[in-house]
C-alpha cells in the first residue's frame, strides 16, 4: 500500500473499511422525539462550554434507519439537547446508543457522535410505537407514543429535521493526551418530507452506569412527534476547539 493509497483510503482498517466516504444518504429514516422536563442541574453538568443549554425540556429520541448508503439497516437512540452557541439554537447530542458497527465507527470517528454499542429497538406494536434501548441484557429505556393521530405540520417537522446540531468530538493521542477536542456542527441536507404526527408519549428511563440515560432524569414528559423522512448527513464543521485556546 503507498502513501496515495493510504491517504485515500475510506477508514479504518485500511485493509476492509469499516465505513465508506460520504456523501451518506438515509432512505425512510424514522423518528420518534419524545420531549421532557429534566433537572436543570444535570443538564448543565452535562453541557460542554461555551454551548448553553437553552431551556430544562430536552428529548430522548429512536431513529429507525432501514436504509443508509454505506451504512445499512440499524437503529438508534439518546438523549439531545437544546442549546444556544454563540446565541444561535443547536441540538447538542449527549449520548447514543445503536446496534451498527459502521456508523458507531465513522460516527465517532468524523462529527465526534457520542456512540455506544446496544440494543434500541423502534416499532409499531399493536396500537402504540414503541422504542426501547437494551444494554448489557438491561432494560434502560422505554419510550410510547399514540400511532399517527394527528398530523404536525411539514414546515414544523422540516425546521426540527434541519436543525443545527453539534458534537463534542474527543479522540486521543497515542500517548493518551488529547488530540482533537473540537466541537462539530452540522445539518441534515435534501431532506425530502414523507410525513409528521404529534401527540401523547411516556418515557421511562432506568439507571444504568454504562449507559446514564436516567442520569438526566424524566421529570414531566411533555408529549412525542414522530418523523419519516429521506435526507443526507454532510460532513462537519469544527465551531470550537479546545486545543487551540
Ligand atoms: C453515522 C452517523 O453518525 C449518523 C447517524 O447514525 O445518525
Amino acid at each position: 500500500m503507498n502513501r496515495d493509497e493510504i491517504l485515500t483510503a475510506a477508514s479504518m482498517p485500511a485493509f476492509g473499511p469499516s465505513y465508506p466516504k460520504g456523501p451518506y444518504r438515509f432512505i425512510n429514516r424514522e423518528y420518534m422525539i419524545i420531549s421532557y422536563e429534566s433537572d436543570p442541574d444535570a443538564i448543565r453538568a452535562a453541557v460542554p462550554e461555551p454551548l448553553v443549554p437553552a431551556s430544562n425540556v430536552i428529548t430522548y429520541e429512536w431513529m429507525r434507519m432501514p436504509d443508509s448508503s454505506g451504512f445499512g439497516d440499524y437503529t438508534e437512540t439518546g438523549t439531545v439537547i437544546p442549546c444556544l452557541l454563540d446565541g444561535q439554537p443547536v441540538s447538542f447530542t449527549v449520548q447514543m446508543y445503536l446496534d451498527d458497527e459502521a456508523p458507531i465507527a465513522a460516527g465517532r470517528e468524523i462529527w465526534g457522535f457520542p456512540k455506544k454499542h446496544a440494543q434500541p429497538k423502534l416499532e409499531l406494536v399493536t396500537d402504540t410505537l414503541t422504542g426501547t434501548l437494551y444494554y448489557a441484557n438491561e432494560r434502560v429505556a422505554l419510550g410510547t407514543m399514540v400511532y399517527k393521530q394527528q398530523t404536525l405540520d411539514e414546515a414544523t417537522a422540516l425546521r426540527a429535521l434541519g436543525k443545527d446540531q453539534v458534537c463534542l468530538k474527543l479522540i486521543p493521542d497515542v500517548d493518551g493526551k488529547p488530540k482533537i477536542a473540537q466541537l462539530v456542527k452540522f445539518a441534515m441536507t435534501d431532506i425530502a418530507f414523507k410525513g409528521a404526527w404529534q401527540g401523547p408519549a411516556r418515557l421511562h428511563l432506568i439507571p444504568h452506569v454504562n449507559a446514564p440515560v436516567a442520569d438526566l432524569p424524566v421529570l414531566r414528559t411533555r408529549g412525542g412527534i414522530h418523523l419519516l423522512a429521506d435526507m443526507t448527513l454532510p460532513y462537519g464543521k469544527v465551531v470550537h476547539d479546545y486545543l487551540e485556546i
